[in-house]
């Protein structure tokens, strides 16, 4: 089984990967951008936001994701894989840009992923008070520098990414106590 957690920066992402963990003995933690070694190369340049081009950031998060594929994913797929992000984050700040057609979006990615995807992907959801809260409790990164708007224009992009790639998306809110955020999606993947 192979799952995401998904939803912008500081929705909780590596906090409930960190707890769900400990309920699996040998599930494969694994994360987009910088789950390999390549990847974390990739990961430095992507997020210090150099790139004047769009295209070539998202080519490169692309980049970043056949490698993951081809090292963690494909060869574990008969384990339990929770990775932070995947193909939904890939497609929604894309499509938030707004410079690539969708039907690129999807088809590069099949390039990339051989075709490959989550079954399932849980999604924190941020309301504005509380990722304005978070964010204000971090340096920020060139990403999270693009603002509160912006952020939550990739959130409604999440939801649209998972609708375009057929994949399954749970809804969580974010703001719940950690522990129960767990459990309810222990509860889901144990369905
Ligand atoms: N359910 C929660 N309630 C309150 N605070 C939380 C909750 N989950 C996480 N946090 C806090 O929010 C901050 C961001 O959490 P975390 O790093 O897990 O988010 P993330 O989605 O992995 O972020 P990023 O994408 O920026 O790496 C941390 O300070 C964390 O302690
Ligand atoms: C996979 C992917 C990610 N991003 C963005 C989303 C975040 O701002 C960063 C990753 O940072 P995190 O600490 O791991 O959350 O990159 C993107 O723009 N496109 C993508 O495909």
């Amino acid at each position: 089984m192979y799952i995401a957690i998904e939803g912008i920066d500081t929705a909780g992402k590596s906090t409930q990967i960190k707890k769900l963990e400990k309920h699996f003995d040998n599930a494969v933690i694994t994360k987009e951008p910088g789950g390999t070694d390549v990847g974390k190369e990739i990961r430095e340049i992507v997020l210090s936001a150099k790139t004047k081009s769009k295209k070539a950031e998202f080519l490169l998060f692309l980049a970043d994701r056949a490698e993951h594929v081809k090292e963690i994913i494909k060869p574990n797929l008969d384990k339990t894989i929770i990775s932070d992000r995947s193909a939904v984050s890939g497609v929604a700040y894309a499509l938030a840009q707004g410079e690539i057609e969708k039907k690129d979006l999807l088809s590069l990615n099949n390039f990339a992923t051989d075709g490959i995807y989550p079954s399932k992907v849980f999604l924190l959801f941020l309301e504005k008070k509380e990722l304005e809260f978070r964010l204000s409790q971090k340096k920020l990164d060139g990403i999270e520098l693009r603002g509160v708007e912006y952020l939550l224009n990739i959130q409604n992009c999440i939801i649209e990414a998972a609708k375009l790639l057929n994949i399954e998306l749970i809804t969580i809110n974010a703001a719940k106590n950690i522990d129960e955020i767990t459990k309810e999606i222990l509860n889901n993947i144990k369905k």
